[in-house]
This record gives C-alpha cells, sequence and structure tokens, in this order.
C-alpha cells in the first residue's frame, strides 16, 4: 500500500505503508542518525508529536525486546525509513517492528530516501510533516508543533528499591525513560518516580536525598508552571537534571531556551567538558537548547558544551549542589561516556550541604 510523507513546504516522499495501516498522522518531522536504538527512540516519551526518521539504512534487523523498551508504549507519531528489515535476527527478540507498530498503532513509512530527507530538514531547518494515503493535504494547522496539551508523558509513578541502596531520589517524571531508572538503581540509589505536576510537600513527605529532572517532550517554555517547584527545590536538596530536565533547570534560574534549526538526534554527538578538558561522546534527543547569552545574569554556570555548534550541554549552580546536562547519560544505547554524570549527582548528594526541608 502506498503512503506520502508531505512536508508543509509542500516537498512529498512516496513509499509504502508499514505498522499501523489505518491512520493519518501530523507532527514535526525529525531525525535521529543512531545505528541502532530504533525500539528505545520509539518509545521514548520525549518524541512524543514527532515523526521519527532514521537515517541508518536498515532499520528492523534485530526486532523488538520488551526489556529494551524505554517507556510502556510507543510514543513517537510514525516511524520513517530506507529499509524495513523483513526478517529479525537476534536472539532476544520477541516480534517484528512491524508487528509492534500494528499493536502500537503507530504509522510507518518505508523506501524514503531517508539521506535526501535529513539533507532537506538540515538545509531548511525542522518543519512538519503529514503522512497520508494521499499524496496532496495541506492540512498542517495541527502539525506544527508539539504542545503540551497534546503530550502524554509516562507518568510511572512508581517506587524502585535497590538492597544496596545509599540514597534516596525522587524523580520528577515529565516523560522519563526507563534508563534512567535503571542507572539510578544501579549506582546505589532508591528511586520514587512521582508526576511534574507534583507539588512540594509530597516530594518532601518522600525523604529524597536529591531530586532528579527527567527528560521529557515538547518545548521546555511549556512547562511554566513547575519552575517554582523547581525553584523551591533546588534551595532544599541537591538537584539534577537531564534534558528537558536541564532545559527546565536553567528557566528556573533565569535563563532563556531556543529552538534548534534542526535537532541533536544520535548517538554520536561530541561533547567537551569545560572543566577536564576532555571531550565525551554522547546519545542525545533534543530540538531546544539552553541559550548561552542568557546565563551571564544567572547564577548557573556552563561547564560543557557541544563540539559542532558549541551549545550548551552542561550546567552546575554556582551556590547550590545542582549540576544538569543536555544530552543523555544514562546512554541506552550508545557510547556510555557520559555515564559518570551519575556518580556527579551521588556525590552531591553525599557532600550536599543543605539542610532537608
Ligand atoms: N529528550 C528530551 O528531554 C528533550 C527535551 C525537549 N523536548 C527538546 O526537544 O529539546
Amino acid at each position: 500500500m502506498k503512503r506520502y510523507l508531505i512536508l508543509e513546504d509542500g516537498t512529498t516522499f512516496a513509499g509504502q505503508a508499514f505498522g499501523d495501516l489505518t491512520k493519518e498522522v501530523s507532527g514535526e518531522v525529525v531525525f535521529n542518525t543512531g545505528m541502532t536504538g530504533y525500539q528505545e527512540a520509539i518509545t521514548d516519551p520525549s518524541y512524543t508529536n514527532q515523526l521519527i526518521t532514521f537515517t541508518y539504512p536498515l532499520i528492523g534487523n534485530y526486532g523488538i525486546d520488551q526489556n529494551r523498551s524505554q517507556s510502556l508504549k510507543a510514543t513517537c507519531t510514525a516511524v520513517i525509513v530506507h529499509q524495513l528489515a523483513e526478517q529479525s535476527f537476534h536472539y532476544t527478540s520477541q516480534e517484528s517492528l512491524d508487528n509492534f507498530l500494528k499493536t502500537q498503532q503507530i504509522p510507518g513509512i518505508s523506501g524514503i530516501d531517508t539521506r535526501a530527507l535529513t539533507k532537506h530538514l538540515r538545509q531548511h531547518g525542522t518543519m512538519a510533516g503529514i503522512l497520508s494515503k494521499q499524496a496532496h493535504v495541506t492540512n498542517f494547522a495541527k502539525a506544527a508543533q508539539q504542545t503540551l496539551t497534546e503530550k502524554e508523558p509516562a507518568y510511572q509513578t512508581q517506587y524502585y528499591s535497590t538492597n544496596l541502596a545509599k540514597h534516596h531520589v525522587v524523580l520528577i517524571d515529565f516523560g522519563v525513560k526507563q534508563a534512567i531508572i535503571d542507572n539510578l538503581l544501579a549506582h546505589e540509589c532508591s528511586v520514587d518516580v512521582v508526576p511534574y505536576a507534583s507539588d512540594f510537600t509530597t516530594i518532601a513527605n518522600l525523604n529524597p536525598d536529591g531530586i532528579l529532572l527527567s527528560n521529557g517532550p515538547a518545548n521546555p517554555t511549556d512547562y511554566a508552571d513547575s519552575l517554582p517547584l523547581i525553584q523551591q527545590l533546588q534551595t532544599h536538596y541537591p538537584l539534577a537534571g537531564i534534558c528537558l530536565g536541564h532545559q527546565l533547570f536553567a528557566l528556573a534560574n533565569g535563563a532563556t531556551t531556543y529552538q534548534l534549526s534542526y535537532g541533536h538526534r544520535g548517538l554520536n554527538h561530541p561533547v567537551k567538558n569545560l572543566i577536564t578538558g576532555k571531550t565525551i561522546m554522547t546519545s542525545q534527543n533534543h530540538g531546544y537548547a539552553v541559550a548561552a547569552d542568557s546565563l551571564a545574569t544567572t547564577p548557573l554556570q556552563v561547564t560543557q558544551v557541544e563540539g559542532n555548534d558549541g551549545s550548551v550541554e552542561g550546567l552546575k549552580h554556582e551556590t547550590l549542589p545542582a549540576i544538569s546536562v543536555q544530552y543523555h547519560p544514562e546512554a541506552n544505547p550508545g557510547p556510555s561516556d557520559g555515564n559518570s554524570f551519575f556518580n556527579q549527582f551521588n556525590q552531591l548528594m553525599t557532600e550536599g550541604v543543605l539542610q532537608h526541608a
């Protein structure tokens, strides 16, 4: 069955339908350059309302294994590939990507020149697109941007314990990835995951040693209501932020954010640590960034920058025990170079000078 991807500037790509065959969907068209990790991306809540183009030419060849999912369901809007693997080979594979997307009601399109599509997005900037059975559609009204009202965070409100717990972390769920929870457990932290609309008292009653602000979808400025909570939390507990959490930590301290002309989505983004001078390879997925020139009047310092475009990748508070990174230190999949972030967060919780509430 034929299916079309129509970009808001009229550029049209024809391909074959897979996954859910009935839906017509729209959203922001983004590209991910990872050679692996399609399942992690498809189930990462940060991709909510986005049509993911995978630039690696063969997608699906190691199938789907429930253990790799980053949330309870597929969260992106559509999947765009060059070639869909007809067979999946990995020993842990439980089903094919095509089947998985059918059950998850996510449409896909294959046979797309994903290199041409990606070059187009890099040249003209991020844009909306519609996936349709028809070659001519113009209804982009809903597609333009993801907004907070359209997103559904994972809300994995749950307690995770580990025998070795040295610290107790309250993880604020803006659309958290399972790998963040797994990494906290592996770093000897027990974890309470709470919805982002939780109030200060509810969080304080959980007796945290530290607060972690999760990743999540949409424009960080959509979360203005959460900033007073973050301001209050950072003066009571050691605090860390990842990706959206990093952006919200910046906004809560008076910085601003902006939309990148096209996002960073892949597994090999160089990040330079300005304190150690070391560059590491990181896994990334973001379309917004903290404006470096907005930081001068804030209590925040840049600790890390992206190697390609110099954008802000890490922050620390000058006086409070609070740090954040724009990349994904849980790095699942991808290089684990950024993983020491969790050791740093542990150190903040061990040495944090603040009295609890
Ligand atoms: N992975 C994330 O947390 C993404 C943050 C935000 N939605 C962005 O695209 O920049």
